[in-house]
C-alpha cells in the first residue's frame, strides 16, 4: 500500500512504493506482470487476482508478485489494471466497485470494452485508461495504445503511459480509433504468425527440412521488420528492391495478387475492427 491514500502523487506506476493490482492473469496479465516486474515495480506490491487458483500460484512462484484471492483488496492499489476476458467485465466491475475510489486508476486492457462502459460501473468520478496492448510486449517490443476517459487527468494518462511504456512504444489515440487499433496492432501478431506459419508449410512442401524452412522465415520475417523500422523506408518500396524484373519474387507477388491476399487482409482487419465494437455491445 502507499504510504497515503491509493493514488496520490503517483506519477508512474513504477515509483517506490507504488502498488498496482492487476485482476485477471492469463495471457496478457502476465505479459503485463512480468513487463512490470522487468520494469523495476517491487513484486512485493504488486496484488494478483485470478480466478484460476494454480494460475495464480504459478505466476506468485514466477516473479514473487503476491496473490490475493478477494477482490476487495484493490483497495490498496494506486492502480488497477483489468486483464480479464471483454466478456467477464460486468461481473469483474461489479465486484470491485465499492472498493475502488477517485484518486485510484483503473486502467482497462480488454478489447472492446469503452471507458464509459467501465466508469457507467464504477463510482463515479474514477478515472479510467483503456489499452489496446499486444503480445510482443513479453520481449519489450509491444505497441500499446492508450486513450483517456471522462475522469482523467494528465497525471493519470501519465501513468499509464509509464506503465506501458515499459515494454514497448505507446501511442495515444482518440478512443473512437481503440477498435481499429485492436484490429491492427492487439490482434497483428497473430496474422503475421499465420503468415510464418504458411511460409514454414510452403518450404516443407518445396521439400526443405521443418527446421530449415523454420530457420529461413524467423530470421527473413526479423530481418525484413528490422529493415522496416532502421531505414524507415515505405514499404512499397523495400518490396520493390527484392523485385527483380521478370524474376521470382514477381512471379510470387502475381500469385497473391491473383489469391486476393491484398483484400483478404482488409475484410479481415474490417471483421476484426467489428468483433471489437460488438464486444462491448454485447456485454451491455
Ligand atoms: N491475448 C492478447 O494478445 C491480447 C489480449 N487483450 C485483452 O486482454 C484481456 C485478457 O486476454 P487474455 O489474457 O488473452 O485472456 P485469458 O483468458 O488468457 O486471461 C484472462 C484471465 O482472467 C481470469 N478471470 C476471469 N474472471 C476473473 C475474475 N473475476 N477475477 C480474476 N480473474 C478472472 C481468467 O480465468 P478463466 O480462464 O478461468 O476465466 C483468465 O485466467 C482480454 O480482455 C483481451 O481482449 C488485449 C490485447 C491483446
Ligand atoms: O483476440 C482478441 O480478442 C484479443 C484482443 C486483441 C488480441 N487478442
Amino acid at each position: 500500500m502507499s504510504a497515503e491514500q491509493p493514488g496520490a502523487g503517483a506519477a508512474s506506476p513504477l515509483s517506490s512504493g507504488t502498488t498496482t493490482a492487476v485482476i485477471g492473469a492469463g495471457v496478457m496479465g502476465e505479459t503485463l506482470i512480468s513487463g512490470l516486474v522487468r520494469g523495476g515495480h517491487d513484486p512485493s506490491l504488486l496484488l494478483v487476482v485470478e480466478k484460476r487458483v494454480d494460475r495464480a500460484q504459478v505466476l506468485a512462484d514466477r516473479y514473487g508478485v503476491r496473490v490475493v484471492d478477494d477482490l476487495a483488496a484493490v483497495a490498496v492499489a494506486d492502480t488497477v489494471a483489468l486483464v480479464v476476458k471483454p466478456q467477464d467485465m460486468s461481473e469483474v466491475l461489479a465486484e470491485v466497485r465499492d472498493h475502488v475510489v477517485p484518486g485510484q486508476l483503473v486502467v482497462s486492457l480488454a478489447a472492446g470494452i469503452t471507458t464509459a462502459f467501465v466508469e457507467a460501473r464504477l463510482q463515479p468520478g474514477v478515472a479510467v485508461v483503456r489499452v489496446m496492448p499486444n503480445t510482443p510486449a513479453l520481449v519489450d517490443e509491444g505497441m500499446a495504445a492508450i486513450s483517456a476517459g471522462s475522469h482523467c487527468d494528465v497525471e493519470h494518462l501519465a501513468r499509464a503511459e509509464a506503465m506501458l511504456a515499459v515494454t514497448g512504444k505507446v501511442l495515444r489515440v482518440p478512443e473512437k480509433q481503440q477498435d481499429a487499433v485492436t484490429a491492427i496492432s492487439g490482434s497483428g501478431p497473430a496474422y503475421l504468425f499465420f503468415v510464418v506459419e504458411a511460409m514454414i508449410e510452403a518450404g516443407v512442401h518445396l521439400g526443405l527440412p521443418r527446421s530449415t524452412a523454420t530457420e529461413l522465415v524467423v530470421q527473413t520475417v526479423v530481418g525484413s521488420a528490422t529493415l522496416l523500422r532502421e531505414t524507415g523506408e515505405h514499404p512499397t518500396v523495400l518490396r520493390e528492391q527484392v523485385t527483380s524484373p521478370g524474376g521470382t519474387t514477381a512471379a510470387a507477388i502475381r500469385e497473391l495478387e491473383d489469391h486476393k491476399v491484398r483484400a483478404a487482409f482488409l475484410t479481415a482487419m474490417e471483421a476484426a475492427r467489428n468483433r471489437s465494437v460488438a464486444l462491448a455491445r454485447d456485454e451491455d
